[in-house]
């Protein structure tokens, strides 16, 4: 069996076969989703497992956060991490960001109490690479573990106190692909009187909900969380329907903000609306209900470039960059998505295949510019 049938070409976050890890062809698999370099560390004092994928730093140092987790063999593990590294050099290239793709992932309960030493050791094998990969919080860590990883190396970001809440970043990014997506679809991006079903009233969702509120939507919202839907609708006027009813509600737009795979068999027959857009990570469950969408005629604006809010604000903790500039560069995710439509339309292919086209060609012409090098060669002497 070839490596790329072991792990498809996707982004997803989700599983993959793991059926035959067993014979996993490291090379032959690192080499076919292009991964440039994969570190696998341990520490014995610490028990620490961990894995540092980076992907491709074409564009910049490869930034990507660190997921801890209990995975059921090596394989899994190596092979998360492959696709989440591939995964963030999409993101950050479409984000429009000088940083490349990489991810780190560390083995075991994530509930342990030992952290200290586990993510010092973490902290030291980044800082090993010399930049070449930056970290930051993911699934299973926190901000109080990345003051641990702080204390080896400052190629780390997310830390308590720096960057803040990103959310209100993120939140505004959605905003404005949610606009383009209208522009596109209706010819105008004025969201006033425009119904608006908001899946999770979460630290997205809420601030979502009231920059569309001062934009003149209509709002119907759903939470697991009673106290997060009533913050919502005290602030926003917004009208509150069951969770499994969110989804099939008669809306212009739906903008998922809960959880990942939310577009799948089981959602897509009850939509009822022209677009779909909004901050949930992975919402296609596989690839295919992207195409389901199109072939439904509902325009969806691609997860990761509507919530590139996110990493915007993780560089700008590196970058040094005001609240003010990060809201300016998520304000360009409304171009971005046009971008996406556009090439979406000259190439005949559905958005998602397009937002990953406009990261290639970007990724591909930085690579192709012309190398000046101002330095005299013999600097040192
Ligand atoms: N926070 C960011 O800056 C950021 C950046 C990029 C992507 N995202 C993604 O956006 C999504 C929301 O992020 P967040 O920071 O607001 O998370 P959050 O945990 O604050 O909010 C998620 C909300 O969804 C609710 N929820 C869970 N299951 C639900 C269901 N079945 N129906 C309705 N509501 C449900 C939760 O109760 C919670 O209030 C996530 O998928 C996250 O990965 C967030």
């Amino acid at each position: 069996m070839t490596s790329a049938a072991i792990i498809p070409p996707t982004r997803s976050t989700n599983a993959p076969d793991l059926a035959d890890s067993s014979s996993l062809q490291l090379f032959d698999t690192i080499a076919g989703m292009g991964h440039e370099q994969v570190v696998v560390c341990h520490d014995k004092a610490s028990g620490y497992r961990g894995i540092i994928a980076i992907h491709d730093t074409t564009l910049g140092p490869a930034l990507g956060g660190t997921r801890f987790w209990s995975y059921a063999t090596d394989a899994e593990a190596i092979v998360d991490a492959l696709r989440l590294s591939r995964g963030m050099t999409y993101k950050n290239a479409v984000a429009g960001l000088n940083l490349g793709g990489g991810k780190s992932v560390i083995i075991g309960d994530n509930r342990t109490p030992n952290r200290e030493m586990i993510f010092r050791a973490h902290g030291r094998f980044v800082d090993s690479l010399g930049g070449r990969y930056v970290t930051a919080e993911d699934v299973g860590t926190s901000t109080g573990d990345m003051d641990f990883v702080h204390m080896e190396t400052d190629y780390v970001a997310g830390l308590a106190g720096a960057s803040g809440d990103p959310s209100p970043v993120t939140a505004h990014g959605v905003f404005r692909a949610i606009q383009a997506s209208a522009f596109r679809r209706w010819g105008s991006d004025s969201l006033e009187g425009k119904t608006i079903a908001i899946q999770g009233c979460g630290n997205v969702g809420y601030h979502l909900a009231k920059e569309l509120h001062r934009a003149g939507a209509k709002l119907i919202v759903a939470d697991i969380d009673a106290e997060r839907v009533k913050r919502v609708v005290n602030e926003t006027g917004a009208r509150s329907v069951a969770t499994d009813e969110i989804v099939g509600q008669q809306a212009d737009i739906y903008a998922p903000c809960a959880l990942g795979g939310g577009i799948n068999d089981r959602t897509i027959p009850q939509l009822r609306v022209e677009i779909v857009a909004g901050a949930a990570n992975n919402q296609l469950l596989e690839d295919r209900h992207g195409d389901e969408l199109e072939a439904k005629g509902i325009l969806y604006a691609p997860d990761y470039v509507a919530n590139a809010g996110g990493v915007i604000n993780v560089y700008s903790e590196l970058a040094g960059w005001s609240r003010e500039r990060s809201l300016r560069k998520a304000d360009e995710i409304y171009h971005t998505v046009l971008n996406v439509f556009d090439i979406a339309k000259q190439d005949g292919i559905p958005t998602y295949q397009a937002a990953d086209r406009l990261a290639e060609r970007r990724i591909a012409a930085v690579r192709s510019m012309v190398k000046t090098w101002p330095q005299w060669p013999n600097k040192a002497s």
